[in-house]
């Protein structure tokens, strides 16, 4: 597609999360089916191990996590928050940064109790449930900021978001296929992303398989690249990453739930080169 129909398409994409909804959002993606912390076959719960797991096997540390399109949720970093002292939560929405901004300042007024994760996440930790409180406190203190992000641009943040050596981890959760028109576009996007991670940096991708359409709120239709595994794989060694790990979650009959048509989830840690 040349320059000028690229621009359009990200334009268009960027129209369609005028109506975006947050509450919704959140109610249509975390709440049981989907996020059932007492079933095995859940996806939340499947998505926090992952995360889990990727976070405490040893290989990742550093000073700066830098979570790229946090949207109105916080589980993709209540693992992170242990393994680094500054956290930076990003999105594209101002709805999204004031939901965000709304727990950090702890007064009320969330769209979604965030315990029930905390409590789980502190289960896969060995913690007591009740160490939630704890965890809580301890992401609201390396939380640094919540600032504006478009992973169409080659320089996705402010400058003086990052310090100069970059990030030493990212994290991104349904975002980028999400915020894409097309294959080109979302493997542009995960090399204008590449640029805020320093060499031998971790990057901990989730997203949607095989998806073509997500709600983001009532009649919020929102479009999708509709990704296969052997594409991800692709987009990630074109963009300049060694994949460590992949690994994917097929989605049972009643995950489906009429809110997009996600048959499956993957889990991707891989290195800046
Ligand atoms: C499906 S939501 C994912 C939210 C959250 N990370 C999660 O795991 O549920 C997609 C997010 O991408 C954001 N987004 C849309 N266009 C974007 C862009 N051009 N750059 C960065 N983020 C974008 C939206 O604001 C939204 O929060
Ligand atoms: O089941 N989930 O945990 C879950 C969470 C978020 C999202 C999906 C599924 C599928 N659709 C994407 C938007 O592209 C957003």
């Amino acid at each position: 597609m040349e320059e000028k129909g690229a621009e359009n398409a990200v334009a268009a994409m960027a129209a369609c999360y005028q109506g975006f909804d947050p509450a919704a959002y959140l109610q249509y993606n975390y709440t049981p089916p989907r996020a059932d912390f007492e079933r095995k076959d859940s996806i939340v719960p499947w998505k926090l191990a992952c995360l889990h797991r990727a976070f405490t096997e040893g290989d990742v540390s550093g000073e700066l996590l830098v979570d790229i399109g946090s949207g109105p949720t916080l589980y993709q970093v209540m693992s992170g928050c242990e393994v680094f002292n500054k956290v930076l939560l990003t999105d594209f929405l101002e709805v999204n940064r004031q939901e965000l901004r709304r727990w950090l300042q702890d007064e009320g007024g969330c769209s979604l109790d965030w315990t029930p994760y905390l409590q789980h996440v502190c289960k896969l930790e060995g913690q007591r449930p009740s160490a939630w409180t704890e965890k809580a406190a301890k992401l609201r203190q390396v939380i640094m900021d919540i600032v504006p992000v478009d992973v169409h641009c080659p320089q996705p943040l402010a400058l003086d978001a990052l310090p100069s050596a970059g990030a030493d981890c990212l994290v991104s959760c349904f975002c980028l296929e999400s915020a894409s028109p097309d294959l080109a576009a979302f493997t542009r996007a995960l090399g204008n992303i590449g640029r805020l991670l320093r060499p031998g940096g971790h990057l901990l991708l989730i997203g949607a398989l095989g998806e073509s359409y997500y709600f983001g709120g009532p009649g919020v239709k929102i479009p999708v690249v509709p990704l296969n595994e052997a594409q991800v794989c692709a987009s990630l060694k074109e963009s300049g990453y060694t994949l460590i790990r992949l690994e994917v979650y097929t989605l049972p009959q009643d995950m489906r739930v009429g809110v997009d048509d996600v048959s499956g989830v993957f889990f991707v840690k891989a290195m800046k080169e």
